[in-house]
């Protein structure tokens, strides 16, 4: 992973919202452990590079970990003198994809994009005899991932903010609170439950977004200890969405995690929205830590909250939110300022417990919002999301 450093710390005059830059045989991930402070595009070249770089966090957010991940072994097969069979080129691509999926455990987006990808190059080896029409295959089919993943966004932010509108108290005026980063930075572009925001705001019926800090990621790696002499506070909401919504000239307020059951308190926002890394097939939801806190404040003040997702973020295969694994991070991004480089803030001795998400049970969640349309309830305690895709023309319900 190559370190490129754009010119400048000043945000307003680049492109700071692409995180992933990519061109036939080339991919550069902006690391967003450095915003907003400054813009540095990493060089990946290899899937060994895409796993490093979704490890340490320099990509993050479901849609964009499983693009990112795509599109470094599509570099490296384009890039690759390969002189095997066909046979030997699916075995090849399929061994770097298991590889990729163990990068980071709790997102289904990266497994599902990998499941999808070695079933299409097992097929194309099956009747190729050229081992680059097996790389071609995967390298367009990677490339799809990026295209698709904006357009499904700009319609989830459609049928989002539509389904708001029609179903809020005061539709004219709406605010609404969110939780880590689900924006451009965190998707090819556009984002889920910013995405949403956006079109709200697009719409004129935006009073105000708030957004949480997000503790408590801070930067602790080896890779970071190597490279990186003065690294920063890397908090999604306060760094990563706080800067999306400046960008976008969003009329927005950042508050910190623990303020927002006060916020819903004083009736400061009429609807809360947040992204997805896991939904499994009831609606139970892994998100960044701190939704279900969310959840659980938003239904004592009876306000709605939603989950806005693609389909890429559902696993059916799982019939509730326990059989998710929830990864557990360092005891460093609690321990230390500046992510175990920085200056001890904590008791020395003290045991951490640092799972990076949660699992928001469905009760509490009043509707899961789609790039198919929007989801509601079933009953009080799931969704019925197999049903709900049958009803749509064309979908594969799988
Ligand atoms: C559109 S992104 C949805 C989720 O992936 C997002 O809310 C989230 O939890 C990201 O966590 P992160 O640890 O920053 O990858």
């Amino acid at each position: 992973m190559e370190v490129e450093r754009s010119a400048s710390a000043d945000v307003a005059t680049v492109n700071t919202l692409q995180s992933i830059c990519y061109s036939r045989g080339s991919l550069r991930l902006l690391d967003q452990r450095k915003l907003p402070l400054e813009t540095l595009y990493l060089d990946i070249r290899t899937a060994a590079d895409g796993w490093s770089a979704i490890r340490e966090m320099v990509v993050r957010g479901a849609p964009a970990i499983a693009i990112a991940a795509a599109l470094s072994l599509a570099v490296e097969a384009f890039n690759l003198e390969f002189s095997g069979t066909a046979a030997g080129s699916a075995s090849f691509l399929i061994e770097k994809l298991d590889y990729l999926v163990s990068s980071r455990p709790t997102a289904v987006n990266l497994s599902d994009a990998a499941t999808k990808l070695k079933s299409l190059v097992k097929n194309v080896a099956e009747t190729a005899s050229d081992p680059k029409a097996v790389f071609q295959a995967y390298v367009d089919a990677a490339e799809a991932m990026l295209v698709d993943d904006v357009t499904e966004n700009k319609k989830i932010g459609f049928h989002g903010a539509t389904f708001i509108r029609e179903n809020i108290k005061n539709p004219e005026k709406i605010s609404i609170l969110t939780h880590c980063n689900t924006g451009s930075l965190a998707t090819a572009g556009y984002g889920t439950a910013l995405g949403v925001i956006r079109s709200l705001n697009a719409g004129g019926v935006l009073k105000r977004a708030y957004c949480t800090e997000t503790r408590p990621f801070n930067q602790a790696s080896s890779w970071v200890l190597r490279n990186l002499l003065a690294p920063r506070y890397n908090l999604q909401g306060s760094r990563l969405t706080a800067f999306e919504l400046v960008h976008d000239k969003i009329p927005a307020t950042l508050i910190a995690d623990s303020a927002a059951a006060a916020l819903m308190q004083a009736g400061r926002v009429n609807a809360v929205i947040v992204g997805a890394d896991r939904i499994a097939a009831n609606g139970d939801t892994a998100n960044k830590i701190g939704t279900y806190s969310l959840a659980v404040s938003a239904s004592h003040h009876e306000v709605p909250f939603y989950v806005a997702a693609p389909f890429t973020s559902i696993d059916q295969s799982i019939l509730s939110g326990d059989q998710i694994v929830i990864e557990e991070r360092s005891a460093k991004e609690l321990l230390y300022s500046h992510g175990g480089l920085g200056q001890q803030v904590a008791a020395s001795g003290i045991a951490v417990w640092n799972p990076a998400f949660d699992v928001t049970p469905a009760n509490l969640i009043t509707a899961i919002i789609t790039e198919k349309g929007v989801i509601t309830k079933a009953s009080a305690n799931s969704f019925a999301i197999k049903e709900f895709l049958e009803g749509v023309p064309g979908s594969n319900t799988n």
